[in-house]
């Protein structure tokens, strides 16, 4: 994206922002209200740019009709995703798979192999209403990665998730990128930024602070107290030692 404003009601929320998304898996770390939501929001085409050039798969989205194309090679798993209580979890990402138009004749084998891969092979005809929470998240990162979309784009993916169901998913997005899904997650656990990600990004008031690799990040850590993570230190410098800015810590 180059030079992109993006905003609510008359508010500018992202401004002038250039960005170029690579390949591998990319964490997107930043205060509450940085922007983070509403960058996924204008890559996912749900809500075009006020201003600037939004350019995906090297081309431009400036239409409904070259958004909706870029839309089938994009998988989304928004921070709160709606879905209908009474559908069973192949339901859902099959109809998911059906809104991103992956072709019928594939959709079931697919949705199979995405609910396999997050670990809810057994769990296929349970009724999305009766999922704890770390189920229903992977039943949306099954939605999101359903048909193995060539961006992905994961608000949030590991709240809820236990310890061992967050060590699963980073194997599952570090397979994916291997197999050349780019793949953008936001998270306030820096441990998955560590362990997951080739490149991380800093948001702060709808700017990028920093872009590097997580080791980058970690080597900007001023001296740090006993037990602390280097990758948050690091992550406080960028922003100045500040806490949030809507009041929030990490
Ligand atoms: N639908 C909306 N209408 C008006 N303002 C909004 C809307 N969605 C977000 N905002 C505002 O835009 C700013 C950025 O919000 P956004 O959700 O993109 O931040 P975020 O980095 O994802 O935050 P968090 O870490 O809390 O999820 C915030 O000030 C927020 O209040």
């Amino acid at each position: 994206m180059t030079s992109l404003t993006q905003g609510y009601d008359g508010r500018r929320i992202i401004e002038d922002l250039d960005l170029s998304i690579q390949t591998g898996v990319t964490g997107l770390l930043g205060p509450n209200g940085a922007g983070k939501t509403t960058l996924f929001r204008t890559l996912a085409t749900i809500a075009p740019p006020w201003s600037g050039l939004l350019e995906l798969f090297g081309e431009p989205v400036s239409n409904e009709r070259q958004a909706r194309r870029a839309r089938r090679s994009i998988g989304y798993l928004p921070q709160d995703f709606g879905y209908y209580p009474a559908f069973s979890i192949t339901d859902f990402v099959r109809y998911c798979a059906w809104l991103r138009e992956v072709p019928s004749r594939k959709a079931e084998s697919l949705t199979r192999e995405a609910l396999g891969a997050v670990g809810l092979a057994d769990r296929a005809q349970d009724h999305m209403k009766s999922l704890s929470g770390g189920m229903l998240r992977r039943a949306g990162i099954a939605a999101a990665i359903v048909g193995s979309p060539d961006l992905l784009l994961l608000d949030e993916p590991t709240v809820g998730l236990d310890p061992a169901q967050r060590l699963d998913f980073r194997e599952l997005i570090r397979s994916l990128a291997r197999a050349g899904t780019a793949v953008v997650l936001s998270t306030h656990l820096v441990e998955d930024v560590g362990a997951a990600c080739d490149t991380v990004l800093v948001l702060n008031d709808g700017q990028v602070r920093h872009s590097g690799t997580p080791q980058q990040l970690a080597e900007l850590a001023a001296p740090t107290a006993p037990g602390d993570n280097p990758l948050e230190r690091g992550y406080m410098t960028v922003l100045g030692g500040q806490w949030s800015n809507e009041g929030d810590a990490l």
